[in-house]
């Protein structure tokens, strides 16, 4: 990292207005304009020097041929959204935030399972996609005992590695491949008519990547006819304008937030700073304060794993998400504002959600079985 630290550089950076940080982590570095993701213009990018997106804004030629953007920061684990090969041909840096929130989702799909009462600790898991966010869930089911296969085409040598169908015939699947529309191995409806018949009944399915992997179409007739599994979807296709239909039949539904710790979002700001700072030879980032405040503490009476529930649930419940969206569908059925907009507005307004980390386990009854598992959770 560059240190220049006598320089003051004066850059006009244009924001989406839902990057948390912005003023800690990029005021120095000149002039900031917020603007909302989902429909930034070329025009409000005349005079920019930095772009920084969430997933909702796609980078492409359309949006910066002509502009004198010379850096894209997306402040999201994916990149789906930005045209990488355009940007490296026209000589323009770029980032994303590699795993900034992945242990945000990880503490999702084990809060969700404990919203829906499922015991993970006598279930299979399969796990699609297995990097950043698979991959620490793994991590995570292996410490906890917990049988798993994954599905990942570019980590063969996992030890846990199968074929798509079985990880589909497991207790619990868990969606975290990313959008990708070609080259080897394209997960755009990988999940389809023929892999939602794979998955057992009585399983659960978890999806917290990107809606389009699976085949939306497909899953609404499959769960029109039957409900041969719990279907869990934290990701849609056409977001914001969410089928209605869907939320309808789907188990529990949120509006893409299972990354959206504070904690998650924050590294995520933080990363990108780092990442400008070596693409265009700025001054290091300041120094964030790193004393960490307290941590809160979470009590049941509970023993076992209905103890294990009630503690995840104090710290976070995702059934407190799916009623808002389902609130938010009935308000666009009758009229009153569009899904897509309540879509957004529930991502924007999302209240402050602290990692497991920020948390003691105040629970003097529990066994050191039950502890040890909610330390390997995080949850200490
Ligand atoms: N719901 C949310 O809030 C949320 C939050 C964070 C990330 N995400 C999504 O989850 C995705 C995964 O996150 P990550 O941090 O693990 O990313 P990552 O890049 O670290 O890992 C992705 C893994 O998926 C694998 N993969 C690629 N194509 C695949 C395919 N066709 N089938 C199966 N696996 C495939 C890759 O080999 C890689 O190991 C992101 O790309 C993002 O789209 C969603
Ligand atoms: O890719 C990611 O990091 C996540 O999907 C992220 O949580 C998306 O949030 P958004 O950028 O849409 O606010």
């Amino acid at each position: 990292m560059t240190n220049t630290a006598n320089v003051s550089p004066s850059l006009t950076i244009v924001a989406d207005e839902n990057i948390p940080g912005l003023e800690t982590w990029f005021a120095d570095l000149g002039s900031i304009t917020r603007v909302p993701g989902r429909n930034l213009t070329r025009a409000q990018l005349a005079q920019a020097d930095i772009l920084l997106v969430r997933s909702v804004t796609r980078v492409d030629r359309a949006l910066l041929e002509g502009t004198p953007v010379r850096f894209v920061g997306s402040c999201t684990i994916g990149t789906d959204h930005l045209d990488t090969a355009w940007l490296e041909q026209q000589g323009i840096s770029w980032s994303a935030a590699p795993g900034c929130n992945a242990n945000s989702v990880v503490e999702y799909v084990f809060c969700v399972l404990a919203a829906l009462d499922v015991d993970w600790r006598g279930r299979s898991f399969g796990i699609v996609g297995c990097g950043n966010v698979g991959g620490s869930l793994q991590r995570k089911l292996h410490a906890l005992n917990v049988r798993c296969k994954i599905y990942d085409p570019w980590l063969t040598d996992n030890p846990d590695a199968a074929d798509l169908e079985s990880v589909l015939q497991q207790d619990v699947v868990c969606l975290h491949a990313p959008l990708v529309k070609d080259g080897a191995h394209p997960s755009h409806h990988m999940i389809d008519q023929k892999a939602l018949a794979a998955i057992k009944p009585g399983a659960v399915l978890i999806s917290a990547g990107r809606g389009a992997v699976i085949d939306n179409a497909a899953l609404l007739s499959l769960l029109e006819e039957s409900h041969p599994f719990t279907c869990v979807l934290d990701v849609w296709e056409n977001e914001p304008d969410i089928s209605l239909d869907l939320l309808d039949r789907v188990d529990l539904g949120s509006p893409h937030i299972a990354g959206y710790s504070h904690d998650g979002k924050l590294a995520g700001t933080r990363m990108i700073r780092e990442a400008v700072s070596e693409a265009l030879s700025l001054p290091s980032a300041p120094s964030a304060n790193s004393e960490s405040p307290a941590r809160q503490p979470v009590t049941t009476g509970k023993r076992d794993f209905a103890a294990i529930r009630a503690l995840l649930l104090a710290i976070y419940d995702p059934r407190a998400d799916d009623q808002r969206l389902r609130a938010a569908a009935e308000q666009a059925r009758t009229g009153k504002q569009s899904m897509a907009v309540a879509f957004d507005l529930l991502r924007k307004q999302y209240p402050k959600r602290l990692e497991f980390s920020h948390y003691n386990n105040d629970a003097p009854q529990l066994d050191t079985v039950t502890r040890k598992q909610l330390a390997i959770l995080g949850l200490k």
